[in-house]
């Protein structure tokens, strides 16, 4: 029996991108990034993960930025390495998984995986 609902909305993006923060930040593996490599001001940054969220799977157009940039910044400050993006896509998965299931769902674990993946090749290896 289905119980989860399908991301539709711009709140359950939110709703979304907000829980998976929560796990990033407490994640022995990957939470410093956020807390201590870059010291992030989260009014700030919040509201750019949704629009970046929104626009990859709903079709938003508020997202305007590079999101491999700021990743070779990090990297630069401290070195991203496989487990690292590993990682950071089970907890998205992990987090999708938890609060909702449908078409949509995969395809945010599905587009996660393909970005993560291009991502750790191109730091990685660069
Ligand atoms: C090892 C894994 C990752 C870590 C530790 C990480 C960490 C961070 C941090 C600290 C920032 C803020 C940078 C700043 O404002 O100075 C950031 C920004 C961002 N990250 Fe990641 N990230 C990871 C993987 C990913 C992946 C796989 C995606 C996409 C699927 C992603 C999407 C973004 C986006 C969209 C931004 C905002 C870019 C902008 O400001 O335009 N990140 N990340």
């Amino acid at each position: 029996m289905k119980t989860k609902k399908d991301i539709k909305s711009r709140e359950d993006i939110e709703k979304l991108v907000t829980a998976f923060y929560k796990s990033v930040l407490k994640d022995k593996t990957i939470g410093y990034f956020f807390t201590e490599v870059v010291k992030l001001d989260f009014d700030k940054h919040m509201p750019v993960m949704f629009d970046f969220w929104e626009s990859v799977l709903l079709g938003g157009r508020n997202y305007s930025g590079n999101p491999m940039t700021p990743h070779f910044k990090i990297n630069e400050k401290e070195p991203l390495k496989a487990a690292h993006f590993d990682r950071w896509l089970q907890l998205w998965e992990e987090t999708i998984d938890y609060h909702f299931e449908g078409k949509k769902s995969e395809e945010a674990k599905t587009r996660a995986g393909q970005i993560a993946g291009l991502m750790k090749f191109k730091i990685v290896n660069s």
